[in-house]
């Protein structure tokens, strides 16, 4: 016998369908992702800390599971909806089968629920608070948590994935080692990029080293002296979860570091470097989460399609005089990127390092490397 799960929004509306991963019950921000593959990498993207995820493709889990396509140690989202999980995994690669992958990481799943009709009132609405439950409460005490749940509007949710402690990423050994495993001192010539990680997704430094950059990690809450003791030649500012406002002591710290060294912001990082420079965010109704989100570089004038995964954006009326735009997101016409009028800083609301994703993007590890280097991007 299948066990019932249920998905409960704050609206009164009740999804039934059946539990597919762990038992129990979860809160969170119930958003949706359009991409058709990816999944491994939605699952794993410590960005979605605090949010149950949707995806709008029906049928989820065909190419199975590993343990390489991952963005993190394990998932941080609160649960995973979806309409069918495919009844076999087939791929060379895979290792284990979706349901399983959610069970050894204590996340619950739910599907065989009306996908299109959850996003459809996710678009009207707006992005709402839910209760994911396999106890077997009623409808309304579920709708009654869901109301009385927690908001990501003002909460820090980025200190809980972040990492314990600085470290160096390794290629060659696909994982972390400690700063001070690792030594001090710069490897040869390479440019040294220290990465504020406040959640960062991996192949962001997989991408910083393959351009050759020496890459250390640092917790997102250090201060700009600790940084600078490093000695970087280029700071970057990660992706992470929830709100920006609340991050005061980031703010803080990339204000310091603004006009020292060379700036490169993703997601959260952009809405950060944003907001140190005087800008403010707003939250968007449902935000952006998707392969294939079209954006306007407005320095070259192309279009690039992107990966997406925000539910805040930087306020363009807001902007200070130091701040330009760069990008623009063509389907609402958010903005998607800024750069600073006379620092080598610049940032991106949406993913360059795609996974998963298309690779349009990637020039802008090439505008970074040139500013790190002196020439200009
Ligand atoms: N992927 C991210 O870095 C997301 C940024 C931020 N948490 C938002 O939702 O807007």
């Amino acid at each position: 016998m299948p066990i019932t799960a249920k998905l409960a929004l704050e609206d009164g509306s009740v999804f039934p369908g059946q539990a597919f991963g762990a038992e129990g019950e979860v809160t969170g921000e119930v958003v949706f992702n359009t991409a058709m593959t990816g999944y491994q990498e939605i699952l794993t993207d410590p960005s979605y800390a605090g949010q149950i995820v949707t995806m709008t493709y029906p049928e989820i889990g065909n190419y199975g599971t590993n343990t390489v396509d991952v963005e993190h140690h394990r998932p941080s989202l609160s649960g995973f909806v979806i309409r069918s999980e495919s009844r076999i995994h087939s791929n060379y690669r895979s290792e284990a089968a979706l349901s399983d992958f959610l069970k050894q990481n204590n996340i619950i799943g739910i599907s065989g629920i009306d996908t299109r009709a959850l996003v459809r009132r996710i678009r009207i609405e707006g992005a709402m608070r839910g209760v994911l439950s396999t106890t077997d409460l009623d409808d309304a005490s579920l709708v009654a948590k869901a109301k009385a749940s927690e908001s990501l509007v003002g909460r820090d949710l980025a200190k809980t994935v972040m990492p314990a402690q600085g470290v160096q990423w390794d290629d060659q050994l696909h994982e972390w080692i400690t700063v001070d495993e690792a030594g001090q001192q710069p490897s040869g010539d390479q440019p040294h990029v220290v990465c504020m990680d406040f959640g960062m997704k991996w192949n962001i430094p997989r991408h910083l080293r393959s351009r050759g950059n020496r890459v250390t990690i640092v917790r997102g809450d250090v201060s700009a002296d600790e940084i600078l003791a490093l000695k970087p030649d280029g700071l970057f500012i990660s992706n992470g979860p929830g709100d920006p406002e609340p991050l005061s002591y980031a703010k803080q710290t990339i204000s310091e570091l603004v006009d020292k060294m060379p700036v490169f912001g993703i997601c959260l990082g952009h809405q950060l470097l944003s907001l140190a420079c005087g800008a403010q965010t707003y939250k968007l109704k449902f935000g952006h989460r998707g392969v294939n989100q079209p954006v306007l570089d407005l320095t070259t004038g192309k279009v690039e399609i992107t990966t997406q995964n925000h539910g805040f954006a930087v306020d363009e009326k807001s902007l200070p005089d130091c701040l330009e735009i760069t990008h623009r997101h063509l389907n609402d016409d958010t903005v998607a990127g800024v750069r600073h009028k006379t620092l080598p800083a610049f940032s991106v609301q949406y993913h360059p390092e795609a996974s998963s994703g298309p690779h349009d993007s990637h020039y802008l590890f090439e505008r970074f490397q040139s500013s790190l280097s002196g020439s200009p991007a």
